[in-house]
């Protein structure tokens, strides 16, 4: 049985004042939150504070991004090692948001999960296709090429730590949710290539969550899907009742 998984990113929002607030705010309705797998993903320059204001509970502090390299001259990059130091214990990596504006590719993206694993962080692989990707019906045709490309060379003993995000890029932001449905084919369809990448067992074991406009109303529906084993959460995770709500899904 897959524990289930929500995590908040939230993007490039939040002064460091504004995001003890709301990890205050969370922390009052899931500090003790067992059942499920509790991320905030702040930015980078919030990451200390968020993580003192979790550190005596069970809520987990992601980045949204992180270097593939050890250190040195890569200005305006953040080692694996730094956030280390500030608890950081999961990387939203491949974004659609980076792969669009800042023009991640699949071989940077896979350096980067490749290294936070080497590094005992968790790896959020995000993939999913374009709208005119799935207009032009090839939706499993991209997210096949960056799930396999974005996992070339990661041992099957290691998906039990890493977690794939399945966003549609049309969905996000925009209100407009993959029916449960929809994400179910694509989400059972992800699990089939980890399947043939490196077989059952890890196929079974690797979290899938689904991202985009989720939100407390159509959680519950989006979490109650067999290969769904979570949520990668936007707008929604920017107000602590709303996230604590699909958490609450989740359970
Ligand atoms: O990383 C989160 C996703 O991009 C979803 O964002 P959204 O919930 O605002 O659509």
């Amino acid at each position: 049985m897959r524990k289930k998984i929500i995590a908040g990113n939230w993007k490039m929002n939040k002064t460091v004042a504004d995001a003890v607030e709301l990890a205050n705010n969370v922390k009052l309705e899931l500090a003790d939150c067992k059942e499920v797998d509790v991320v905030l993903c702040p930015p980078f320059t919030a990451l200390k504070s968020v993580s003192d204001v979790v550190s005596e509970t069970l809520i987990n502090v992601g980045s949204q991004n992180m270097s593939s390299e050890e250190d040195g001259a890569y200005t305006g990059e953040i080692s694996h090692g730094m956030l280390k130091e500030l608890f950081v214990r999961y990387v939203i990596l491949g974004h659609s948001e980076r792969r669009e504006y800042y023009k991640e590719n699949d071989f940077w993206v896979n350096k980067k999960v490749i290294k936070a694993l080497e590094k005992n962080l968790r790896p959020i692989l995000c993939v999913g296709e374009k709208l005119e990707d799935r207009e032009n019906g090839n939706t499993e045709k991209v997210v096949e090429v960056q799930v396999r490309e974005g996992l070339k060379d990661v041992p099957a003993s290691a998906y039990t730590e890493l977690v794939i995000a399945y966003e549609p890029v049309w969905a996000i932001g925009t209100g407009k949710v993959a029916t449960s449905a929809q994400a179910q084919e694509v989400h059972a369809f992800i699990r089939g290539i980890v399947k043939d990448m490196v077989g059952a067992e890890a196929a079974d074991a690797v979290r899938i969550q689904y991202g985009g406009s989720m939100k407390a109303a159509n959680a519950p529906e989006l979490l109650s899907q067999p290969d769904i084993d979570g949520g990668l959460i936007g707008g929604a995770a920017l107000d602590a009742t709303s996230f604590a709500a699909i958490v609450k899904a989740a359970l």
